[in-house]
């Protein structure tokens, strides 16, 4: 598995590893590196070169699809609603377009628990986390499992629950936003419970409009949360590729900037018999899952919200990501519970 990856720069003795310091005292290779520049960023807090390019397809997509609805004449001319955050049904411009498409509705509506189906699977049957379809816990699987309950407590803080009303909301009535029922002081009596007004959902279920604040697209915080939640937590533990495995790099416990190769090297928890075939069906359902995502990303991104909403949620849903695949890379007491994937 792990130990078994070769190390280039380091001689080839079995059982140790000799990586080289990146930020230490120079040493030859710390030198060689100074001639030839690594490919990986100088700081454990960024992404590397490869992870950076696929990060770049989520303000890509949306780019994509803004450009798509100022070019396309049926949705620059189609008439478009700030409260409904939408093009009203009547005229909704392509069929993605509409509220009510199906792939709304049984897709992006119920996108975490999609995302939590897929990663699920993943971690089941995939044979680098453990021995496929045997519910055994081992280490790679706890920690993914950990680092997805943190990716999930951001998603319900966003847009579930956050003390009461989630943060989304929150945010909306802090900007000068209502749920406009509350303006009728007759309809307001009847809003016995608090949270009927303070949450867009109770806010809906009273026939209100809520109206007046600064919304982000739910939509995307969702979409980009949980497809990049799948790549991330994916790709290293399939992948050869230095870029998204043992290129990115690590701070150790004594301030050394080394590389993931390090640590994979005394962790590895590998599984006998790890086999390396074609991709197995959790990462085909997990593939299926992210190129759905990505497909209403883009209908989101032509058709829903303002340009502003959708890059603010670009924004919040990477603060998360960040946060529980960047940082442990610099943190070594973060590292050792929540690790990192493919590691
Ligand atoms: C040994 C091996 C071990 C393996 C591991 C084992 C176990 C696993 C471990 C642990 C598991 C344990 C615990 C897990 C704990 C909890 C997990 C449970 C997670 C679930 O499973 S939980 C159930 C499913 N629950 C969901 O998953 C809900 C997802 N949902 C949302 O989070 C929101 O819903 C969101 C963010 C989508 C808000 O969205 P939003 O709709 O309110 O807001 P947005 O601003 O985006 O849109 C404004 C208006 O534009 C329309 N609009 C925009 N874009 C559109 C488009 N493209 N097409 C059509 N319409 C569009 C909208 O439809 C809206 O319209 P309108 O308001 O009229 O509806």
């Amino acid at each position: 598995m792990s130990a078994r990856r070769k190390t280039p720069s380091t001689p080839s003795t079995p059982h140790t590893y000799t990586e080289p310091i990146l930020n230490g005292t120079p040493t030859p290779s710390s030198t060689n590196m100074r001639n030839n520049p690594p490919r990986t960023p100088a700081s454990a807090l960024f992404p590397t070169r490869l992870e950076t390019l696929l990060i770049s397809l989520y303000p890509g997509t949306l780019l994509l699809g803004s450009i798509f609805s100022t070019l396309s004449p049926t949705t620059r001319h189609a008439p478009y609603s700030a409260t409904l955050q939408s093009h009203p049904p009547d005229f909704a411009p392509s069929y993605f377009a509409q509220k009510r498409n199906i792939f709304n509705v049984f897709f992006v509506k119920q996108g975490w628990a999609w995302t939590t189906a897929a990663l699920v699977l993943f971690l089941l049957t995939h044979p680098s986390l453990g021995p496929p379809m045997r519910p055994v816990l081992t280490p790679r699987r706890v920690r993914a499992v950990l680092r997805y309950l943190l990716v999930t407590l951001w998603w319900a803080g966003v847009t579930q629950w956050f003390f009461g009303a989630p943060l989304i909301d929150r945010g909306f009535l802090l900007t000068g936003g209502q749920c406009e029922l509350i303006k009728d002081p007759g309809a307001r009596e009847e809003m016995s419970n608090t949270r009927e007004y303070v949450t867009a959902a109770g806010c809906k279920l009273v026939g209100g409009q809520w109206k007046g604040g600064y919304d982000i697209s739910g939509h995307v915080f969702l979409l980009t949360l949980g497809s990049a939640l799948l790549w991330f937590e994916i790709l290293p533990a399939v992948s050869r590729a230095e870029g998204l495995r043992d290129g990115r790099r690590v701070v150790m416990s004594d301030g050394k900037v080394r590389t993931a190769a390090s640590e994979a090297q005394r962790e590895s928890h590998g599984v006998e018999g790890e086999a390396e075939e074609g991709p197995g069906l959790g990462m085909k359902v997990a593939l299926g899952v992210m190129g759905m995502m990505w497909w209403m990303l883009l209908m989101t991104a032509a058709f829903f919200h303002t340009w502003f909403e959708k890059w603010t949620a670009l924004v919040v849903a990477f603060t998360g990501l960040w946060a529980v695949y960047f940082l442990p890379r610099a943190v070594p007491a973060m590292r050792a519970i929540v690790g990192m994937p493919g590691v």
